[in-house]
């Protein structure tokens, strides 16, 4: 099941994030080389990111994007995507 995921990243003032950038890129290359996270985009001119997940459930997506280190400084909105009857 694909979602369309949309993380806009607020860090605190005065956290030293380098050690959770890390974490985090480090998570996200495992997350894609797995296979579960096939799309990240960078928002143009923005701290966020637009990404694909294909996951079996909505547990499944809720449970990694809860794990991801950034996730206590992320706001996040996903869309459930279904398949369109047009596509061929
Ligand atoms: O920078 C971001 O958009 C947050 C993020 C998600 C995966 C990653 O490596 O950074």
């Amino acid at each position: 099941m694909f979602f369309h995921v949309r993380m806009d990243v607020q860090l605190p003032p005065g956290l030293d994030a380098a050690p959770l950038l890390a974490q985090e890129k480090a998570r996200a290359a495992e997350l894609q080389r797995s296979g579960v996270w096939p799309g990240l985009w960078r928002v143009v001119g923005e701290y966020a990111n637009i990404s694909i997940f294909d996951v079996p459930t909505n547990d499944d997506l809720h449970e990694i994007l809860s794990s991801l280190p950034l996730f206590p400084y992320m706001k996040i909105h996903v869309t459930p995507l279904a398949t369109h009857p047009s596509k061929i």
